[in-house]
């Protein structure tokens, strides 16, 4: 009787922002609807969790230094066994989990492009010479940048509110954010146009979430099989390989994204597409791969060796965001 009650429980590691909670939400929502056994009131529970990169606001991201600023204080909640599984935006996980933590589940994808929300304008091309763009990633500033190097790009940070708010006050004319945020957050109405794919390239998995849990916990795994997509899996584990070969993350002006030729057809036709691109936009070297979804891993990493090549070393060096 005892273990059957231990068994029935779960508790979720989150960070605290709206967007972490809103995905939090709907794993949790997913979760009970697949397996009947966690449909108990009270059996599923929520833990915040704040971490390194939610406590220090004041300083840019690419400063900060270091991996898994999004993730560390709840890898060690869910080791020490205070939380059982963890939802991560993917965008934010390190490609190397710690020992003894695995990856099993990812949500479908959302919509993986960027979106500028413009003050008095609505597309980057409408803004006047000389304006300012407010944004935290390096990727989305050097990608504005090759396209308007007259543009001002400076750092911003904080959750979606907090970049929407020092927009209202003036704190630049534009700032970019993912669309799959701001659909999560019920917010898609904030956006003021789309950028599509080939004017910039999303950050590797943009728009997907994914669940970790402790590597022998059978019980876990169980319940979250059912909610795991697989082609969102598969294309995300080819953008990490790219990522890994260049070691990179988040914070990096690396661009990549894969996509099946058929979504409905993980075993099929798998396109992949990547960048590096200097902070200053002045540089950027990009690649394209098509292969099979089975050798897509190594499609991965091979497309970021050939970067890797193209750039030499010191390519990364970190830049003025
Ligand atoms: N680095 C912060 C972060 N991590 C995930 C998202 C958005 C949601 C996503 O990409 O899945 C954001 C904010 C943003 O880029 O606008």
């Amino acid at each position: 009787m005892m273990t059957a009650i231990e068994k029935s429980k779960l508790r979720i590691g989150t960070r605290g922002s709206p967007l972490a909670l809103a995905q939090t939400h709907q794993v949790r929502d997913l979760l009970i609807a697949a397996n009947p056994d966690l449909g108990e009131p009270g059996a599923v529970t929520i833990e915040v969790i704040k971490t390194t990169g939610d406590a220090i606001l004041d300083r840019p991201l690419s400063e900060l230094g270091g991996k898994g600023l999004f993730t560390r204080e709840i890898d060690d909640a869910m080791l020490a066994g205070t939380i059982d599984i963890a939802v991560h935006s993917m965008k934010d996980v390190p490609t190397y989990l710690p020992d003894g933590i695995v990856l099993p589940c990812m949500l479908e994808r959302e919509d993986v492009r960027d979106a500028f929300l413009g003050r008095d304008h609505a597309r980057l091309a409408d803004l006047p010479e000389g304006s300012v763009v407010g944004t935290a990633s390096l990727r989305r500033g050097a990608q504005i940048l090759a396209m308007r190097p007259d543009i001002k790009v400076i750092s911003f940070r904080g959750n979606v509110q907090t970049r929407l708010d020092k927009l209202a006050r003036g704190e630049a004319d534009a700032t970019m954010l993912a669309i799959a945020g701001l659909n999560r957050l019920g917010m898609a109405d904030k956006a003021s146009s789309v950028l599509e794919i080939d004017e910039m390239l999303p950050a590797v998995a943009q728009g997907a979430v994914g669940v970790t849990c402790r590597a022998g916990d059978e019980t876990a795994h169980r319940w979250l099989a059912p909610l795991n997509h697989r082609a969102t899996q598969l294309c995300v584990e080819i953008e990490r390989a790219f990522l890994t070969r260049l070691d990179g993350s988040c914070r990096t002006p690396i661009g990549g994204l894969a996509r099946l030729k058929r979504v409905e057809d993980p075993s099929g036709t798998v396109f992949f597409r990547g960048m590096i691109i200097r902070t200053d936009g002045k540089v950027i070297h990009q690649t394209t791969r098509e292969g099979l979804a089975a050798d897509g891993i190594a499609l991965g990493d091979d497309a970021g060796a050939e970067l890797l090549a193209k750039a030499g070393p010191g390519f990364f060096q970190v830049g003025a965001l």
